[in-house]
C-alpha cells in the first residue's frame, strides 16, 4: 500500500520500535496516532515529531493496550481527528516472566483486541475502505526463546492468530490484510530486561543463553527494522505473510504444509503470501 496520505495507528509508539515505525511512515507521508502507556514518553516524541513533520501530522493518546475502553477510546480519537485509518500497527509488548499474566495481556490479548477494533472501522461491510495490519511479533514467535517461555509462547500466538485471521479475512472478503514482522534482537529498552531478575524471575540465570543468542544472531539496530516495516506495508498482496528480519537478512518466512494443504493433496507448502488480495 503506498503510504503517502495514509492515516496510521501505532501501539507502544513512544520509544523503540514503535518509535521507529512511527517517524519511518511519517518521513513517507503518512499521518499518524501515536498510542502508548508512558504519557511523559509520548509527549516528548509528540513534541519532538511536530517540529519535524508539523503539528498536525500526528496525535499522541495515552493509552493502556490491556484496557479495552483506553484502547477503543483511541481509535474513536483516531477517527475524529484523521476521518479515517488505513494501516494499523500493533507494537507494545513486554517481557515478564514474572508477572507473566501481564506479558499474555500485553502481548497477546490486546493484539487480538485492537485487531478486530481495526476490523470493525476498517472492513468494507461496515463502510469501511479496508487497510493493512502489522502485527510485531518476533523471531521467539517462530521458534523458542529458552529464557522466555512465557514471551514465546506469546509470540507464537501472534503468528498464528495473524496468519489465521488473514485467511479469514480474505474468505469474508474485508479487505483487510493481515501481516506480520518477526525480528531477533533489536537495540531497544527491552533487552535490559532480559538481564533482569525482576522480570525474568525462574530464568534470570539462564542469562548467559541469551548472551549466547544474541552474540549468534547479532543485534539489529531499530531503522533497519523499520525499513523491514515499510517493505511490509508497501508491497501489495502477501496476506498473511510473516517477514523475518535478522542483522543479515529480511526474508519472508516459509511455513510447513498446513493440514488442510496435506489432506487436500496440495503439493506446495504453505507459500506466504500466495494470495494476490
Ligand atoms: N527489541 C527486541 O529485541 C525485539 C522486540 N520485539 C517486539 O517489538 C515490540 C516493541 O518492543 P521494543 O521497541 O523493543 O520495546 P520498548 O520497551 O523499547 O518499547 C515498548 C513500548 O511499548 C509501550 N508499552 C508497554 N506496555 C504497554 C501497554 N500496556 N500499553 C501501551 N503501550 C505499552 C512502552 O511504553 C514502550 O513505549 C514488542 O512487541 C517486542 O516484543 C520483537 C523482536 C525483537
Ligand atoms: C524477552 C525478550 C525480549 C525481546 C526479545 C526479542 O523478541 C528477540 C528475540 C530474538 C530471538 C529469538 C530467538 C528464537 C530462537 C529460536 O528460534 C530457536 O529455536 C533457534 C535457536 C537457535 C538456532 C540455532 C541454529 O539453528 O542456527
Amino acid at each position: 500500500m503506498a503510504v503517502n496520505g495514509k492515516i496510521a495507528l501505532v501501539t507502544g509508539a513512544a520509544q523503540g520500535l514503535g518509535r521507529g515505525f512511527c517517524e519511518i511512515l511519517l518521513k513517507n507521508g503518512a499521518k499518524v496516532a501515536l498510542l502508548d502507556v508512558n504519557k511523559e514518553v509520548g509527549n516528548d516524541l509528540k513534541a519532538s515529531l511536530d517540529k519535524e513533520f508539523g503539528p498536525d501530522h500526528t496525535l499522541f493518546l495515552t493509552c493502556d493496550v490491556t484496557s479495552e475502553d483506553q484502547l477503543s477510546d483511541a481509535y474513536q480519537k483516531t477517527l475524529e481527528k484523521f476521518g479515517k485509518i488505513d494501516i494499523v500497527c500493533n507494537n507494545a509488548g513486554i517481557a515478564n516472566e514474572r508477572d507473566w499474566e501481564k506479558a499474555v495481556a500485553v502481548n497477546l490479548v490486546a493484539v487480538v483486541r485492537s485487531t478486530y477494533l481495526a476490523l470493525q472501522h476498517m472492513k468494507k461491510q461496515n463502510g469501511g475502505q479496508g487497510g493493512l495490519i502489522v502485527n510485531i511479533a518476533s523471531m521467539a514467535g517462530l521458534g523458542p526463546l529458552l529464557t522466555s517461555p512465557v514471551y514465546t509462547a506469546t509470540k507464537h500466538g501472534v503468528v498464528g492468530f495473524s496468519r489465521a485471521l488473514a485467511e479469514a479475512s480474505e474468505a469474508c472478503d474485508f479487505g483487510v490484510r493481515l501481516k506480520v514482522l518477526c525480528p531477533t534482537f533489536v537495540r531497544t529498552a527491552i533487552i535490559s530486561t532480559l538481564s533482569s531478575e525482576e522480570y525474568m524471575g525462574l530464568f534470570s540465570c539462564l542469562h548467559g543463553f541469551t548472551e549466547q543468542m544474541i552474540g549468534m544472531f547479532g543485534m539489529l539496530e531499530v531503522p533497519q527494522v523499520a525499513e523491514a516495516f515499510l517493505q511490509l506495508v508497501v508491497e501489495e498482496g502477501k496476506n498473511g505473510s510473516v517477514l523475518m528480519v535478522t542483522p543479515e537478512i529480511t526474508s519472508y518466512v516459509e511455513f510447513p504444509k498446513s493440514p488442510t494443504d496435506v489432506l487436500s493433496g496440495n503439493p506446495s507448502p504453505s507459500a506466504p503470501g500466495s494470495s494476490p488480495q
